[in-house]
């Protein structure tokens, strides 16, 4: 097994990507992240590893898309740990660059902004998440973009189904030249969307936080409406519901349940705030 190079400078990524390249490699695969990987993760390596010669894996906690009352300085960092399981999908490149690196002199002045879609659900309860989550996926994209010629894909799971959508219409508002590749959501054996943010559940939260799964379930069969399915989420010991809806996947708009819709749903389980989406 072959231990993949990390990068922390933008530099030594721009070198590394650059020499293989020229060393005749015709794609590249870019799977952003913030670390703390879990299978769901190591699922997205393995999906880039099949489909690009070259397999770039960034980590970085990033300060912008974290409110002030947020888990920045908590969320789990555990590079090594990430490295090695990196290296198990035979990922080539881990990018790990410090907050200096990438914002030198602090907060950038330019940024993107995610507008209206990215100002309700997710970023209704976190103001500004997306215009930070944006911003770093465009440097990213700039930072590993490997040139004329070479094919770029960028990987993005469904479980965070408004972000995904933000990215797409960035590439499009952008044109950035890079494709992007949605994966379906990995969940463990009992329902629960595998999440880096699962390991701040204890052993009763993770049993509680299945009702989100389980109602969303429910809703696509018809078995319960809307406000059925948001009073079970919230009748469960020490969940709290954020919002529950079904969207028109391509606009985000409400609309009722219905085949070809999307149903998302937030909630705090005890502290910790977890999302979920299922397709009707
Ligand atoms: N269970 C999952 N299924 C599919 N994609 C996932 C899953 N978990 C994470 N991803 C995707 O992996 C990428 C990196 O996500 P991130 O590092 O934030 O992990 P996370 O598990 O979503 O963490 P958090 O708990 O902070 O939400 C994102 O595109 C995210 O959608
Ligand atoms: C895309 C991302 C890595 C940007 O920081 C983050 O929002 C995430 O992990 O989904
Ligand atoms: N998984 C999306 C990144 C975040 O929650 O900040």
């Amino acid at each position: 097994m072959t231990q993949p190079v990390v990068c922390t400078t933008v530099d030594q990524m721009r070198e590394a990507l650059d020499a293989r390249v020229a060393e005749g490699a015709t794609s590249v695969g870019l799977f952003p992240t913030m670390g703390a990987l879990h299978d769901g993760h190591l699922r997205i390596a393995q999906t880039a590893r099949e489909e690009n010669q070259l397999v770039v894996v960034s980590v970085f906690v990033n300060p912008l898309q974290f409110g002030p009352n947020e888990d920045f300085d908590s969320y789990p960092r555990q590079l090594d740990q990430d490295v090695a399981g990196l290296a198990d999908c035979g990922v080539d490149l881990v990018f790990a660059p410090s907050t200096e690196e990438m914002y030198p002199g602090g907060v950038p002045v330019v940024s993107v902004t995610s507008g209206q879609a990215g100002s309700v659900l997710e970023g209704a309860t976190r103001p500004g998440h997306f215009d930070g989550a944006l911003t770093v996926v465009n440097k990213l994209f700039t930072i590993a973009q490997p040139g004329p010629g070479v094919e770029f894909r960028a990987y993005f799971g469904e479980k965070d189904a408004q972000q995904l959508l933000l990215m797409q219409r960035m590439v499009r508002d952008f044109n950035h030249r890079v494709e992007i590749r949605p994966v379906p959501i990995v969940r463990s054996e009992t329902g629960l969307a595998l999440s880096s943010r699962n390991q701040y559940l204890t052993t009763d939260d993770a049993a509680h936080a299945l009702v989100l799964n389980r109602t969303l379930h429910s809703l696509a069969a018809g078995e319960l409406t809307l406000e059925q399915a948001r009073a079970a989420i919230n009748r469960e010991p020490g969940v709290k519901l954020d919002y529950l809806v079904t969207v028109d996947p391509d606009t985000l708009a409400e609309v009722e349940p219905r085949a070809g819709t999307l149903a998302l749903t937030a909630a705090w389980v005890g502290p910790t705030r977890l999302i979920d989406n299922l397709k009707i």
